[in-house]
């Protein structure tokens, strides 16, 4: 390219203006590709803060429907549940879990009962419900796979029945992607859908949410059931073998440390990939913008657009209704 004058080939033409920066963007952002987790509580007319996730609640359940009228209105069509449960009753089966009439199923049942055309995922787990706080069965220290996932097929249920639907495992237990498909198969709901957690690594950046439900391992940590932070290639397998065995949409967790991870789940899996932006990244966020030190709204949304670059579809994030409001203008 030797004609004309030096230099030819101008890339800033295409940045000259917000019209043009706007019709060549590559990704795009919208409120219906967020879902919002939430987190209930016990109790009546309260809303508590979570210390290490400035702006975000733990809401008693005639509150968290205010809250849910709020993310709809901001054009969210799917909120991700997590109940806090009370400390006595938990177990090391989880037994609670498996209550008709536990906080999450009745959380469950108010939500879709008030908004029918919301999406409800619940997430599938032991921890919060586990005298130890792990995500299986302890048994002499170790926590066992398959008597775990035999409990967690059965939440899978108990929760479908409740009206969840689409559930969504993060306990990442060997085969309980298949186990979870037959049992709601079973039960007769085939056509709640199963969104996995597959490429969950052993991240401290869960450490505020662990707060939030006061669900920090009580021994021990989670390196042996979550990823290695170092792997890639076994993020693939196991978002194949999630595919492979049923799971509708899949996940990669944590997100801004793991965007090529994303990429790489993304070019082998036909189902639809989803990120969680976890909580520490939330945190991360939020207190730089505190200390004045970063741009909260501009990070949060330069954050979530890396998301749709790196591949995913969907984006589980704390920042769901404050980025939807930005999005819609208001
Ligand atoms: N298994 C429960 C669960 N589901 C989602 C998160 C973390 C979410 C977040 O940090 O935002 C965790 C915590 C953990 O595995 O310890
Ligand atoms: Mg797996």
């Amino acid at each position: 390219m030797t004609h004309g004058q030096f230099p030819y080939i101008r890339g800033r033409r295409l940045r000259a203006s917000a019209a043009v920066r706007r019709m060549v963007a590559e990704h795009d952002l919208k409120p219906a590709d967020f879902i919002a987790p939430v987190f209930v509580m016990e109790g009546e007319d309260e809303k508590i803060e979570i210390p290490s996730m400035p702006d975000y609640y733990r809401h008693t359940l005639d509150l968290l429907l205010e809250e849910v009228k709020e993310l709809k209105e901001a054009g969210i069509q799917s909120v991700l549940i997590f109940a806090k449960v009370p400390e006595e009753k938990k177990d090391n089966k989880g037994s609670e879990a498996l209550n008709p009439g536990g906080l999450m199923q009745r959380a469950v049942r108010a939500v879709r009962d008030a908004f029918p055309g919301m999406l409800v995922m619940t997430d599938i787990a032991m921890d919060p419900y586990s005298s130890y706080g792990h995500d299986g069965i302890v048994e002499d220290g170790e926590i066992v796979n398959d008597e775990s996932v035999e409990v967690l097929a059965k939440m899978a249920v108990s929760h479908a029945e409740a009206g969840a639907g689409m559930v969504a495992p993060s306990d990442m237990m060997d085969g309980r992607i298949g186990a979870m498909r037959e049992a709601l198969d079973e039960a007769g709901f085939e056509h709640t859908g199963i969104m996995a957690y597959s490429a969950k690594y052993a991240s401290a950046y869960y450490g505020p949410f662990r707060d939030a439900l006061d669900s920090a391992p009580g021994f021990g940590d989670k390196k042996t059931y979550q990823m290695d932070p170092s792997n890639v290639r076994e993020a693939v397998k196991e978002a194949t073998l999630d595919e492979q065995e049923g799971a509708d949409i899949v996940m990669v967790k944590p997100g801004m440390p793991y965007l090529d991870v994303v990429r790489a789940v993304k070019e082998q899996v036909s189902v639809p990939v989803s990120v969680y932006n976890v909580s520490g990244e939330y945190a991360m966020l939020k207190a730089a913008a505190e200390k004045g030190w970063l741009d909260e709204e501009e990070v949060m949304m330069e954050a979530l657009i890396g998301f749709k670059r790196a591949g995913a579809d969907l984006i589980a994030t704390y920042f769901a209704k404050d980025a939807s409001k930005v999005l819609n203008g208001s």
